[in-house]
């Protein structure tokens, strides 16, 4: 695996997070988190059920807007800005509940990640010339090629409703790829995956980053999955970063163990458990294996764009 840490990047990071934090009535979902995201760096955040994974990301992409810290994207400071201005700058996202359009095709959900790179007026589209041909163009040979890439030729016609659950999330990786990201954002990529949807989505994360060169934050409960995959590991409890590291540090960390183990036992179970205590995976194939935690939990991701409200 290549570990390439935002420490030893030559370049500035792609991602800057400073003392952000959030609070909603009574609750601090995230507090004081710090971190950055290198150039073509596979960066993991895991923790228990309710500890600030998918704030995070909300905060990242422009969901909400932390009351305090600062978020900086591609250099640029980022907090303030709308999601779609954002994503526009190179930041895509999936969801842990996959948002497909299911009576389109594979190949329809797929332009549709090319929507917001629409770069000509509506009398070209409208008279179907010049820069508004070649964008289709274009558009089309992105998407033939992320088709290929993903493996997903036998089903580009088919409707995404029909397909079985773990092609319906590559597609959804798809789509996020065909706006064409500098950083991807996979909210729990693996969630409800057997294993072997689980073992191919791995092949394509690190596909994703050893070929595309995309960086990408990841949450995910499969601790064999992350400890194979990611170059480093943000551990959070209660909305704090109990530490950042590589696999083999971070799974040796007591704090780590404490707030997976203690969950129970200290808190009288305020939380579900989100994940067993991180160990390696031990697959042959991808070294990934189907730990517990891995099915949907909650709708952070849905409630938090439907209700966008801070406090
Ligand atoms: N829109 C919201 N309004 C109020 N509280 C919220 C909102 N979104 C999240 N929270 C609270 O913030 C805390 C962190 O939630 P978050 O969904 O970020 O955790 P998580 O680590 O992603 O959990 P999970 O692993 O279950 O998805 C929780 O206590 C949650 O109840």
């Amino acid at each position: 695996m290549a570990v390439v840490s935002a420490d030893q990047q030559t370049g500035a990071p792609l991602v800057e997070v400073e003392g952000v934090t959030l609070r909603f009535k009574g609750v601090t979902a995230i507090n004081q988190v710090s971190f950055t995201v290198g150039q073509r760096e596979l960066f993991a955040v895991i923790g228990p059920n309710g500890a600030g994974k998918t704030s995070i990301f909300n905060v990242l992409s422009g969901v909400y807007r932390p009351q305090e810290g600062s978020v900086r994207f591609l250099g640029e400071d980022v907090l303030g800005q709308r999601p779609h201005a954002i994503a526009a700058r190179g930041m895509a996202r999936t969801f842990q509940n996959i948002e497909l359009f299911e009576n389109l095709t594979v190949i329809d959900n797929l332009m549709l990640g090319r929507a917001h790179r629409v770069r000509y007026g509506v009398l070209s589209a409208a008279l179907w010339f010049g820069r508004a041909r070649n964008s289709e163009l274009t558009d089309r040979a992105a998407v033939e090629d992320i088709v290929d890439f993903l493996e997903l030729a036998s089903y580009r016609g088919m409707p995404v409703g029909l397909l079985p659950y773990g092609i319906q999330k590559r597609v959804e990786l798809g789509r996020a790829l065909a706006m064409e990201p500098k950083l991807l954002l996979l909210d729990e990529p693996v969630a409800g995956m057997n294993l072997e949807e689980t073992e191919d989505m791995a092949r394509f994360i690190l596909d994703i980053r050893d070929e595309l060169e995309i960086s990408m934050i990841m949450i995910e409960h499969d601790m064999g999955l992350v400890m194979d995959l990611a170059d480093r590991i943000m551990v959070v409890d209660f909305g704090v970063p109990i530490t950042t590291g590589v696999p083999a540090d971070v799974q040796r960390n007591p704090d780590v163990i404490r707030a997976y183990l203690g969950q129970d036992h200290d808190t009288g179970g305020r939380r579900s458990a989100g994940g067993s205590p991180p160990t390696t995976g031990t697959s042959p194939t991808t070294g990934t294996s189907p730990t517990t935690g891995t099915e949907p939990v909650g709708t952070g991701a849905t409630a938090a764009r439907t209700t966008g409200e801070t406090t």
